[in-house]
């Protein structure tokens, strides 16, 4: 394996997506990656971008010639998706015509090679391409993460949402956004102390940004003890179900929090929705979702509310007997 590091990642940590409808080009792509870099295969465009949908690999071969959606129109689609911005893109092409180049450039990739591949070639342009990613993560890692939870930042919030509602506008659909805060978190600094409250803040995040299962979907510290998860096309049901699953797991955490009637740490969340085709603003939505927050908060907490829904979270032994129902 290649150990060449940039961060913490090497490249053995990175992953490629080859596209290509026939099976032994398939299988000719990845024995000569397989030393370097964890790779998927997928037989068609389609597929890449239902791939793509759940999976962000960091590199994407993509064979230009493939019958229903060719690797130009391919690339089209998967630059239109927010959640694919970034991901460098090689063409593996069997022309090398002027046009053909001009052609592949054009489409918005960062490099091509030449059928058949030089395998030389081919695992230094890739090593290379994946370095250049790397970096670029950083980068944006510097600028966009919070360093004391691991979630983005507001910076973050600033470019990404205007770039959502312009999505889910043009396709239609729905997005919600999910405010919660840590319950009776004056009260766990008080006893525990700031470090420990830094320490159960960093929990609390990485518990909930490895529960988002969506490429997509993302967390924001947007304040102290406050957060935003970002979901694009879900509505209000399906984010309540997110939501109902988050405050599960943190609550399944057992940070200890013995000033808590609920013994433990836990959320409070309030919800709300844009639909693609109401006039609500995003700066509305915000406003909306802190209000349900607010609900939540004067009803008992360790609940999620949102337009229509009220949804209890787990709760302590002691207040089993008393679960609480909000409308
Ligand atoms: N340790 C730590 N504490 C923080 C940080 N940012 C904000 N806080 C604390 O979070 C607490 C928030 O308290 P409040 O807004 O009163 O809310 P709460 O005690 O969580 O009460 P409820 O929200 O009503 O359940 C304050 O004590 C802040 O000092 C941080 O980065 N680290």
């Amino acid at each position: 394996m290649y150990i060449e590091q940039v961060d913490n990642r090497t490249l053995s940590d990175c992953s490629v997506l080859i596209v290509d409808d026939d099976a032994s080009s398939r299988l000719v792509l990845e024995t000569l990656l397989q030393d370097i870099v964890a790779c998927e295969s997928v037989s068609s465009g389609r597929d890449a971008i239902e791939y793509c949908r759940f999976k962000k690999p960091d590199l994407i071969l993509m064979d230009v010639s493939m019958p229903e959606l060719d690797g130009h129109e391919t690339t089209a689609l998967l630059r239109k998706k927010p959640q694919c911005e970034g991901i460098p893109i090689i063409f593996v092409t069997s022309s090398s015509t002027e046009e053909e180049e001009s052609k592949c450039w054009n489409s918005g990739c960062v490099d091509f090679v030449v059928k058949p591949v030089n395998a030389c070639t081919l695992q230094n342009r890739v090593k290379s391409h994946l370095k250049n990613k790397m970096r670029n993560d950083l980068l944006e890692k510097l600028i966009y993460i919070d360093k004391l939870t691991g979630a983005y930042n507001r910076h973050y919030l600033d470019d990404y949402l205007p770039r959502l509602v312009r999505d889910g506008l043009r396709n239609i659909t729905p997005l919600s956004l999910v405010i919660f805060d840590i319950d009776h978190f004056k009260l766990f600094n008080d006893m525990y102390g700031h470090l420990d409250g830094d320490s159960c803040l960093w929990k609390v995040s990485q518990c909930i940004s490895s529960s988002l299962l969506r490429p997509m979907d993302k967390l924001v510290r947007i304040g102290g003890e406050e957060f935003l998860v970002i979901l694009p096309n879900t509505d209000t049901q399906g984010a309540v179900e997110v939501t109902k699953r988050l405050l599960e797991t943190v609550y399944d955490l057992n940070i200890k929090h013995a000033a808590s009637e609920f013994e433990r740490v836990t959320l409070s969340a309030g919800l709300s929705t844009k639909q693609a085709d109401d006039d609500k603003t995003i700066e509305y939505v915000m406003l909306e979702a802190d209000k349900h927050l607010y609900m939540a908060k004067t009803s008992g907490r360790n609940c999620v509310k949102a337009e229509g829904f009220t949804i209890t979270g787990n709760e302590s032994p002691v207040k089993a007997t008393k679960r609480r129902i909000l409308v």
